[in-house]
């Protein structure tokens, strides 16, 4: 049995935190946690970190033992600077909180790149980690839709080098610009964004624990994560009633199952497919046909295969990639965003006409 930590910084780690913990409780009720077991196999801790006690609160299914709160104002209002002041002073705290829950063979780390606190404590988190654990440590980390302003921009930018600088043993991108055709109401397209990231990453537990018809197991996860260029993402699909295992294959691996965009026959570096379902469904021909397909373009590709009774075929693919088009175009347009908000504090600071407009009342009063 696997001792996995799980980590959900910031109010977007919090959220895809929280709908983890939903779906490995049940949907029942709000209550079910209190009451009955839950779904892992393994031993999975969740811990819940914010500065921003009202993320912490709107939490359903995570429990309140499980939710640190680091008290600054409401927030750190997208400031990485004094998100890292903050996550320093209460540093001796957060890591006896993970400390008290015992040992653990891998943890992961859910953030958004761009908001304050998420951004800021994940990749100090993670240096901490690394440095007193031996445990793999990987960052699931949330890229900004693209119009929701420089601040948000320059912040995934940084925050991104810093987690590759950490020590982080990988980073599994999802970006909600790629991820947004998921609802109508930005509500409802985060809703549909973490129930994605929650599902893949149950899956992916489930898989690394379980007894399988073909193994793969925390080993073979660790030397995929560790090939290309230390960033991957992951692709899930599950089949219709009447659909062939080597669609919903390809279907996991196509744009619209992964996380984030990426031609991964072009893109990436080790794969592992794993496919869980019954055994009537799942053709031993058609499964090698498209895993031998994706190896012949990325290279090693390992292959689990799940044996359930009843279940329709469901397919995830953890894919590491060795280069990735969609993050240059970001950071082309963080570059633009940090330059357009380095021009506006220089021109702040040069501008000096509203300290000349209030300069106009010095020595004075006002008279009543
Ligand atoms: N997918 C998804 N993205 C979210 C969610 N909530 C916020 N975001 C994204 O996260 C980024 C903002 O980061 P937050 O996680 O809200 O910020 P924080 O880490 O709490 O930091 P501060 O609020 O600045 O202290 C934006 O790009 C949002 O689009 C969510 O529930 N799901």
């Amino acid at each position: 049995m696997l001792n996995i930590l799980i980590v959900g910084n910031g109010q977007c780690g919090n959220r895809i935190l929280d709908a983890i913990n939903r779906e490995a409780f049940g949907k029942k009720s709000r209550l079910a946690k209190f009451y009955s077991q839950q779904k892992y196999k393994s031993n999975v801790q969740t811990i819940a970190i914010n500065t921003a006690v009202n993320d912490l609160k709107e939490m359903k299914f995570t429990k309140a033992k499980d939710r640190i709160h680091i008290p600054h104002l409401h927030g750190v209002g997208a400031n990485r600077n004094v998100g890292k002041h903050v996550f320093e002073d209460n540093k001796t705290h957060i890591m006896r909180q993970i400390e008290e829950r015992g040992n653990f063979d891998v943890c992961f780390v859910i953030t958004s790149a761009s908001g304050g606190t998420g951004s800021s404590f994940t990749p100090m988190l993670v240096k901490e980690l690394k440095e007193k654990y031996d445990f793999p440590v990987y960052a699931v980390v949330v890229l900004p839709f693209r119009e929701e302003g420089t601040l948000y921009l320059q912040n995934a930018a940084f925050c991104l080098r810093d987690i590759r600088e950490s020590g982080a043993d990988g980073i599994i991108l999802a970006d909600n610009q790629f991820l947004k055709q998921m609802g109508g109401n930005v509500e409802s397209a985060y809703n549909g964004i973490n129930d994605m990231v929650a599902r893949r990453l149950l899956f992916l537990l489930d898989a690394l624990d379980s007894e399988m018809m073909m193994v793969t197991d925390l080993g073979d996860f660790k030397t995929v994560m560790s090939g290309g260029a230390g960033l991957a993402t992951i692709g899930f699909y599950e089949a219709d009633t009447d659909m062939p295992v080597r669609s919903a294959i390809q279907k996991a691996l196509s744009p619209s199952g992964l996380l984030f965009s990426s031609d991964v026959y072009k893109e990436a570096s080790r794969a592992m497919v794993i496919i869980r379902g019954d055994k009537e469904r799942l053709s031993i021909d058609e499964i090698s046909t498209e895993v031998e397909k994706l190896s012949s373009s990325v290279g090693h590709v390992f292959k689990g295969i799940i044996v359930r009774d009843g279940e329709l075929p469901q397919v995830l693919a953890v894919l590491t990639l060795e280069s990735a088009s969609e993050l240059e175009n970001l950071y082309s347009i963080a570059v633009d965003a940090i330059k357009y908000e380095r021009d506006k504090k220089e021109r702040v600071a040069t501008v000096k006409d509203v300290d000349r407009a209030f300069s106009q009342i010095d020595g004075m009063d006002p008279s009543y």
